[in-house]
């Protein structure tokens, strides 16, 4: 076995939830290396063009259409790609949970336990910008990471919020139609991937979850609209954390109904309890994961015209409407709000006044007012398809300029090439990477410094 420290009391109960066999093939597997994934960002390339694209060697994940492992040795997060967020790193069991939950373009979705963003960012992408997605994480410090990840895929229409799951339904009891919890607990799916795991996993166990699942699912539960879904998933193993807290939801709230999980090669069924689903690392490429999909009965989601309740035409300062004149996707100026000089741009279905509830985000930050002009975002830069504004420069990734300009530094134009005056879009291959202010023949870096190369 790898050099992993597992309690005897882990591995005893791995041993009667398994079986003889099965526990057997589960201690093989961790003589295996670790997996390592990536997961491509279908709002901005199809995962066919993506393969081409790049130098990194793929394999697909056989259950997930944007899913491939690549090779532990290279390191795609030092990539110019990666930067133009054209995919994120994921282990590949982990993408199970957003894939399998049918999202449609239009709904109303909640990410209750979001942060960093691995599976918000693959709803948002089945959006493809149309409703509303709510990333939610209690902590402050791990939902700003999410909002990053958030905005570097080119989400336009969320919101991030930090709050306890019981303060967020003040704000959206019975509200959305799809929702995703991706409960804390003992993480006995990651000890391949992160040996400091078993270290916490001493300290808490699946016990100390459980209580703390049971009260997430209950608020969540009462968040879904009639007709909506909502898949719970974990990356552990213990049936008290898994199949235990879905029948719990299933004897709390009548109304609630197992929707059966299509199984797929490799996959098990729930245990005791059919239609979750369950991926263990001695069957399938990944580290394993639980989830369970359900349904509110009565309603029916996901079908309703999208509309925003801001109808009325908005008179914006001169120098935004200058700047918005250089996108050519349409902007509904009635869901353009500035507050405090920062320009946001409100979702479809964002609550009339947004709740009491601590935001970090409502809806794409536009950019900032600032004396007599405008500054747009970086997350606006990330948003944009390169053909949707005026001005563009796209390099060729091997172009040593795309690293100057991600590390900050002045960009020199050619001889041969154009001079550029003013706003222009800075891209990689086509991809946008954020702004950039031209002066002639050197362009003045206007990359996020938080985000730079390091
Ligand atoms: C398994 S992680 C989520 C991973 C994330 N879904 C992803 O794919 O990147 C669980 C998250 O739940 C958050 N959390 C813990 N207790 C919570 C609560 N009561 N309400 C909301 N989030 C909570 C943690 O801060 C943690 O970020």
């Amino acid at each position: 076995m790898k050099e992993i420290k597992i309690s005897e009391e882990f591995l005893n109960r791995m041993r009667d939830l398994l079986g003889e066999e099965d526990y057997n093939a589960y201690l093989k597997s961790f003589e295996e290396e670790r997996l390592y994934g990536l997961r491509v960002n279908t709002l901005k390339v199809s995962p066919e063009a993506f393969v081409k694209m790049t130098s990194l060697k793929l394999l697909p994940v056989p259950w997930i259409s944007n899913g491939f492992y690549y090779d532990g040795e290279e390191r795609p997060a030092k990539d110019p790609y990666y930067y133009a967020g054209l995919y994120y790193l994921q282990e590949p069991s982990a993408m199970t949970p957003a894939h399998m939950l049918p999202i449609v373009p239009g709904d109303k979705v909640l990410d209750l336990c979001a942060a960093p963003g691995g599976k918000s960012t693959e709803l948002g992408a089945k959006l493809r910008g149309k409703g509303l997605l709510v990333s939610n994480d209690i902590s402050n410090s791990r939902a700003r990471a999410l909002l990053k990840n958030l905005e570097l895929w080119g989400i336009e229409n969320i919101c991030v919020t930090s709050e306890e799951p019981q303060k967020l339904k003040t704000t959206f009891a019975g509200f959305f139609d799809k929702i995703l919890v991706d409960a804390p607990c003992s993480g006995e799916g990651m000890f391949r991937k992160d040996a400091d795991m078993v270290k916490s996993y001493e300290e808490h166990g699946p016990e100390y979850y459980e209580a703390i699942q049971k009260e997430i699912v209950g608020h969540a539960v009462d968040m879904l609209a009639p007709g909506g879904l909502m898949m719970y998933s974990t990356c552990t193993f213990s049936i008290c954390e898994n199949e235990d807290i879905i029948r719990l939801i299933l004897e709390n709230h009548t109304d609630m109904e197992l929707v059966k999980l299509p199984l797929f090669e490799g996959a098990s069924d729930g245990i005791g309890l059919s239609g979750c689903l369950r991926l263990f690392p001695h069957k399938i490429k990944g580290e394993g994961h639980f989830m369970a999909l359900l349904r509110k009965k009565g309603g029916s989601v996901g079908t309703e015209e999208t509309k925003t309740g801001r109808k009325k035409e908005k008179e914006l300062p001169k120098e935004l409407s200058q700047f918005l004149s250089l996108i050519s996707k349409p902007l509904i100026t009635s869901r353009i709000e500035i507050k405090n000089d920062c320009v946001y741009y409100l979702p479809e279905y964002f609550p009339e006044n947004g709740g009491k509830l601590r935001y970090l985000r409502t809806g794409l930050c536009l950019g900032e007012m600032k004396k007599e002009r405008f500054e747009p975002s970086q997350a606006l830069a990330q948003s944009l398809k390169m053909e949707e504004f005026k001005q563009t420069l796209s390099f060729q990734k091997e172009d040593e300029r795309v690293i100057r300009y991600l590390k900050g530094e002045t960009v020199f134009l050619t001889e041969m090439e154009e001079r550029i005056k003013g706003w222009c879009l800075i891209c990689v291959d086509g991809f946008p990477l954020g702004f950039a202010k031209g002066n002639g023949d050197t362009l003045k870096n206007k990359y996020y410094p938080g985000w730079r190369w390091q």
